[in-house]
């Protein structure tokens, strides 16, 4: 069983990516087990700062790190929030005050289009040369009425049009199949794989 530990914070997250990588004969560990500081997000790309936060984690832990860098991008904001999508609404994160400030800011928008996009980095080591990278998106389109009660951050304001529901409203174990998060996770496991030569 691999040892590797979540460089992330965000419990949402956290019990997606446990329930995709638990059954795959990984030991996971959140950072929070090796109290781990909270890595710096200081570059405007999910893929630097994902990179950072899994050296990070990687470092203090001294194990094999992934990080997951993620956000909503929506089209009639030009992508905003973007990477800064934790942090939309000012420190301390919120997702109730993020969430508000989204819905305000697109009032009065006829276009409700957005996608979610997940970047994951694995680091064998911090200074790691060669780190596996994956990623995916989800598309859909904010609402302005909040539905469901799982998931998780930006979810209950996220319409999955094909399904006719939110983010918050389907099972965690579908929402794993279709979203941003799992897709990039997939495509991981997929390049471990060929990495290992199983492929
Ligand atoms: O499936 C999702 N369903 C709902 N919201 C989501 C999802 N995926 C990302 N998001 C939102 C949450 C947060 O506002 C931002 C991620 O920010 P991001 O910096 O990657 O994570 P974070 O600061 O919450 O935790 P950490 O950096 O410790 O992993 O995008
Ligand atoms: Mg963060």
């Amino acid at each position: 069983m691999k040892k590797i530990v979540i460089a992330s914070n965000n419990a949402g997250k956290l019990r997606e990516i446990d329930a995709i990588l638990a059954p795959l004969d990984f030991e996971v560990f959140p950072q929070s087990a090796f109290n781990i500081p909270e890595a710096e997000e200081p570059y405007c790309t999910f893929i630097e700062n994902c990179l950072t936060k899994a050296r990070h984690a990687s470092a203090h832990s001294g194990l094999p790190a992934l990080a997951d860098d993620s956000g909503i991008c929506v089209d009639a904001l030009n992508g905003a929030p973007g990477v800064y999508s934790a942090r939309f609404a000012g420190e301390p994160k919120s997702d109730e005050r993020n969430n508000q400030k989204l819905i305000e800011s697109l009032q009065g928008h006829a276009n409700r289009k957005a996608h979610y996009y997940c970047v994951i980095v694995l680091v064998r080591w911090p200074e790691d040369p060669q780190p596996i990278i994956a990623e995916g998106a989800m598309y859909g389109e904010i609402i302005d009425t909040p539905r469901g009660a799982g998931g998780f951050g930006y979810d209950p304001y996220f319409l999955i049009p094909e399904l006719g529901q939110t983010g918050a409203e389907i099972p965690m174990a579908q929402k794993n199949k279709i979203s941003h998060r799992g897709k990039a996770l997939a495509e991981l496991v997929e390049k471990l794989k060929s990495v290992r030569g199983e492929g």
